[in-house]
């Protein structure tokens, strides 16, 4: 963990560094990524189920999860957890049914026939992480957007390491109504969902969140079907004035470190004393933290505190830091918001942990990371939607528009253009 502060003469040079410091996984995996996509290309389901055996150690028979295998695990799934669930997916439902947009359609004032639709995909994968830990709740995040637009066929592929999977992940798909689920990971479920295989029809985009393997198999397929963003390492950035608990902002900051060593924790404050408690109670918690490994590993390495001496200074940091999730620990949190510019998800007041947002608080938990926040979006209903525009142009309407666009054609040196539309002129 770094201690910076606003007064120190390097501060800018340190500043600097943090922004810039890259934190994704330093070995090069694209090598191995695209022989694994070139053999799925040719040689289909054998392909994936050799990798399948070599990487999760599990022998499929069927890439496909069968309706009886789904629904007899998932009865095992605990009722407090197919509750939470259920809890979960009610809210996110109701945040993404808000977003879908309006189409637009109109006739302007001379008498040409404008329009918009929104269009949902056809057919689309989401990629359920299940390497080191399960993800019930990314698969609700993912795939309730994507009936929430209207996607027609949702494919859910999760690798079941040792043949095994959480209960709770097949619940969770029986509750966002996810059928055609096959039991893969890494980049050959990647390959089999973009080229398709003997038993897995291709998609047309690609979602969901994963390790270096998945993410780097995304970029190589992109441009053969679309793909969400690339979700890397968890990020939290917490504002808090000497007013907090510094055991709630502890919990806080350790909640993304222990996703990932990659994962990175940054506390702006006013006041050195309350830095100095939170890093005693970062400690005390990390003693006896059951991830304690991989959030220790994050703390140390990525972890930072910044002192300000005015909180209004933390906004032009925080927005070159563009971090995946801010929480603003502070009496008029708005006042604050309405600065921000880039970040993935802003969590506002003492009792809105970055946590209630992760599982079920409604917006998305598939969100920007390492910059991408100053470009891009969580994932929303707008990911499963495409926009195709319209236009209708009578004989009146084209005699006053179309003279301005013969004269562009031939601006252009484009006579075809120009003539396409001269001789309707006549
Ligand atoms: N941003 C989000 O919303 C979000 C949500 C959940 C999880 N995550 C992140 O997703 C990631 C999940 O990673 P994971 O590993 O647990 O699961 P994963 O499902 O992403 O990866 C497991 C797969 O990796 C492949 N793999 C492993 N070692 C390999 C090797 N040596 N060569 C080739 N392939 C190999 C295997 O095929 C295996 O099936 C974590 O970084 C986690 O933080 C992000
Ligand atoms: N914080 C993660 C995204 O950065 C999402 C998640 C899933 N489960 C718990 N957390
Ligand atoms: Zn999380």
């Amino acid at each position: 963990m770094q201690l910076l502060q606003t007064t120190d003469k390097d501060f800018s040079v340190k500043f600097k560094t943090l922004v810039s410091d890259r934190r994704e996984v330093t070995v090069d995996v694209s090598g191995t990524v695209r022989e694994i996509l070139a053999d799925v290309k040719v040689r289909g389901d054998a392909a994936v189920k050799n990798y399948t055996s070599r990487f999760d150690r599990n022998n499929l028979q069927s890439l496909h999860l069968s309706e009886t295998f789904i629904a007899e695990h998932a009865t095992q799934c605990p009722a407090d957890v197919l509750a939470a669930l259920e809890f979960a997916a009610e809210r996110i439902v109701a945040f993404h049914e808000k977003q879908l947009p309006q189409d637009i359609g109109y006739t302007d004032t001379v008498g040409v026939k404008l329009g918009l639709n929104w269009v949902a995909l056809s057919q689309v994968g989401i990629y359920v992480p299940g390497g080191r830990a399960s993800y019930p709740s990314s698969l609700l995040m993912n795939a309730l957007p994507a009936k929430i637009a209207g996607v027609e066929r949702i494919v859910m592929t999760v690798p079941m390491p040792n043949g095994e999977i959480n209960p709770a992940v097949l619940a969770a798909a029986q509750v966002a109504g996810v059928t055609e689920i096959y039991g893969i990971g890494g980049a050959q479920a990647i390959a089999a969902l973009a080229y398709g295989t003997e038993s897995i029809a291709p998609v047309d985009k690609i979602v969901g969140p994963g390790n270096a393997y998945v993410a780097e198999a995304k970029r190589q397929v992109f441009g053969t079907v679309g793909i969400d963003s690339i979700a890397g390492p968890s990020e939290i950035l917490v504002v808090a004035d000497s007013q907090n608990n510094p055991d709630w902002i502890a919990w806080d900051l350790l909640s993304q470190a222990e996703h990932d060593p990659s994962a990175q924790s940054i506390l702006i404050t006013d006041s050195e004393i309350f830095a100095q408690q939170v890093i005693k109670a970062v400690e005390k918690i990390l003693a006896d933290l059951p991830t304690t490994e991989v959030a220790s590993a994050s703390w140390q390495n990525y972890a930072a505190i910044i002192l300000v001496s005015d909180l209004a200074q933390s906004i032009p940091l925080l927005n070159q830091l563009a971090p995946e999730h801010v929480e603003l620990c502070t009496d008029n949190p708005q006042l604050l918001a309405n600065q921000i510019k880039c970040a993935g998800s802003v969590f506002l007041g003492r009792y809105t942990p970055e946590a209630i947002g992760d599982y079920l608080g409604g917006p998305n938990h598939v969100l920007p990371t390492a910059r991408s926040a100053r470009f891009a979006s969580g994932l929303s209903v707008y990911d499963f939607l495409k926009r195709i525009t319209y236009l209708e142009c009578d004989k009146q309407a084209l005699q006053t528009i179309g003279k301005a666009a013969i004269t562009l054609a031939e601006a252009e040196g484009l006579p075809a253009h120009a003539g396409s539309v001269s001789v309707r002129l006549q």
